[in-house]
């Protein structure tokens, strides 16, 4: 609509791999774009409308998935993911002018760069304690205050750029230098973005109890129809001890039948499964698809079902269940 600004929310504060990936929308560059100060508060902007959408992390390479993110979004009011980002992670050690490398004791960042940082941590600050810090940005940023409790922060190259007055005491510190994080822009349910023909879709499937095989179940209704997953987890569910949901990344699109069976057929076997959303895969790979799982083969199917029900109906026209059903 022209003349109305969306508003996107990100976990900030500015300089952080979340904005980073926010600025990689088109869209959200001449946007509103509101810092919070955790995920659960960015993704509560998008629930009481005061944001449009709200990008936060789900995955990295090394460390695996954000749970912080995994479990918001797998409950409380329904969310869509409408698009992935993918980021390239590159770390520094940040400090207060004047703190040499030898007087570090206390280090702060996000959780998650901390633990991409260990083999650097250990053999140049092996006595340093971690402080856990919301965001990286934030840790970096709470070195200017008087009262920082701790000597130096893990952050993005960009952040120590944009501050001079801190010193950077290691550059590319990160034990895997091809680390990647993928981050999820997410918004109130509406209408899905369109195919593409390569596509994720993401589900949360609660694991049915006493259920002897239920993963099998699971697993099986998108093995059956040829769809191939990417990322599967599981989560504890909160409520006691052994429940479990299971939060599943797909290839291809909800709109594309053997998708949409699939979702069917999890519906079936757990009632309580959520639709988390289709959305173009951020690398454009588009996903091979089996001539017997197409699209055709499916409608084909279908049709011959129908023609047999149909014969049926004829046969039966005196009254059968058969022709009630068809
Ligand atoms: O803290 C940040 O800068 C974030 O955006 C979260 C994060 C932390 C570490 C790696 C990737 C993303």
């Amino acid at each position: 609509m022209p003349g109305s600004s969306r508003t996107y929310a990100f976990l900030g504060p500015e300089g952080t791999f979340t904005e980073a990936a926010l600025l990689q929308v088109p869209d959200a560059l001449q946007a509103v774009r509101v810092p919070a100060s955790n995920v659960n508060a960015a993704l509560d902007r998008v629930r009481d409308g005061s944001a449009d959408a709200a990008m936060v992390p789900i995955e990295n390479s090394v460390e695996g998935g954000v749970t912080a993110t995994l479990d918001a979004i797998a409950s409380g009011e329904e969310l869509r993911i409408i698009r992935e980002v993918l980021v390239p992670i590159s770390f520094v050690l940040v400090a207060r002018p004047g703190i040499g490398l030898e007087e570090v004791r206390r280090v702060s960042t996000h959780g998650h760069a901390w633990a991409q940082c260990r083999l650097w941590v250990d053999k140049h600050i092996p006595e340093a304690e971690y402080v856990p810090g919301s965001s990286t940005a934030a840790a970096a940023l709470g070195l200017l205050e008087q009262d920082c409790t701790y000597d130096a922060a893990i952050c993005a190259p960009l952040v120590a750029r944009e501050h001079p007055e801190l010193s950077v005491l290691g550059e590319d510190i990160g034990d895997n230098p091809g680390a990647v994080t993928r981050f999820i822009l997410v918004s109130r349910p509406g209408a899905l973005p369109a195919r593409t023909g390569a596509d994720k879709t993401t589900v949360v499937v609660p694991l049915p109890e006493d259920r002897p095989g239920a993963l099998m179940e699971i697993l099986d209704q998108f093995a059956s129809r040829g769809v191939n997953l990417s990322r599967i987890e599981s989560r504890p569910t909160g409520q006691y001890l052994g429940h479990y949901f299971f939060s599943i990344d797909a290839d291809g699109h909800a709109g594309e039948a053997r998708v949409g069976d699939a979702l069917a057929g999890l519906h079936r076997i757990s009632p309580g499964t959520r639709f988390l959303g289709s959305y173009p895969r951020a690398d454009k790979q588009v996903t091979p698809v089996a001539a017997h799982t197409s699209d055709a083969a499916f409608s084909a199917a279908n049709t011959w079902v129908q023609s047999i029900l149909g014969a049926e109906s004829v046969a039966g026209e005196s009254g059968s269940e058969a022709s009630r059903t068809a």
